[in-house]
């Protein structure tokens, strides 16, 4: 099996896993994302495990092993992204499952299972028609971040607040919206399976400074990223220079 179809294989079982729990009834609220963050986090490990013996791996739910530093081939994952929501029963959480080579979101798989709907870069939809003005800007819907508030105003785009940074990228690569921009906090696990459909479909990835968003690092903070159609990030990212001039 390729590399992307196994992400895209792990990522749809992981999500009917997160399903089957969820309709159990016999959990509920902060449990549940507890018990779906372990119980998709115990399979995505086991599954590359045997899939992949030789790679590394870097899981949200797993203690970070220093090993990986030294692979090319990593695995970076996010069993449950938008724990929060699954937990309330809503449809914006996502599983991820990515391949970083040499530092670059290369390939990748998000489960949208509440939606039926696995994206994966072997196969990304291609890129819809822009929508009608105004701008649609994706913002997280527990902490909007400052510079996408700024820009949204700056553009005067409509703000959709949205769970799971997987959602979010993944409503941007089906034209449900045009930008998704966000500062002040994430992880590598949240950002690079999005990023590597994203870049597949043909989309703009960068930090919001513009340069590249690079995973594998000792450190997996990676607080910000911008994902959106092609011909707005030179303005965007004009408009966030000069919030942080
Ligand atoms: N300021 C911040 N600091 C750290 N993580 C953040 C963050 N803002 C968002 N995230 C993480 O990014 C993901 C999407 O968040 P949001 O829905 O708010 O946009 C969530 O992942 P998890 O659900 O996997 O924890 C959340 O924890
Ligand atoms: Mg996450």
């Amino acid at each position: 099996m390729s590399d992307a179809a196994l992400a895209r294989h792990i990522a749809e079982t992981a999500g009917e896993l997160l399903l089957t729990l969820q309709a159990s009834g016999l959990i509920q609220g902060k449990a549940l994302g507890r018990a779906g963050d372990r119980v998709a986090n115990a399979f995505i490990v086991e599954a590359l495990r045997q899939a992949r013996p030789d790679d590394a791996l870097l899981s949200e739910e797993e203690a970070a092993d220093p090993a990986r530093l030294g692979h090319s081939r990593v695995w970076i994952v996010d069993p449950l992204d938008g724990t929060r929501e699954y937990s309330e029963g809503r449809s914006d959480w996502a599983v991820h499952v990515a391949l970083a080579i040499d530092g670059v979101a290369a390939i990748g798989a998000v489960a949208l299972p509440a939606l039926s709907l696995t994206l994966g870069s072997d196969d990304p939809p291609p890129i819809a028609c822009a929508g009608e003005a105004p701008l649609r800007m994706l913002v997280s819907r527990s902490r909007p971040a400052a510079h996408a508030v700024a820009v949204a105003e700056a553009l005067a785009a409509e703000l959709v607040p949205m769970g799971s940074a997987g959602a979010k990228a993944m409503a941007v690569v089906r034209g449900e919206a045009d930008i998704y921009l966000h500062s002040g906090g994430q992880y590598e696990w949240d950002s690079c399976a999005p990023v590597a459909v994203a870049r597949a479909a043909g989309l703009h990835v960068s930090r919001i400074d513009g340069s590249p968003l690079v995973y594998n690092r000792e450190d997996p903070y990676l607080p910000d990223l911008l994902i959106c159609r092609k011909e707005h990030a030179r303005r965007v990212l004009d408009l966030v220079a000069r919030i942080d001039a």
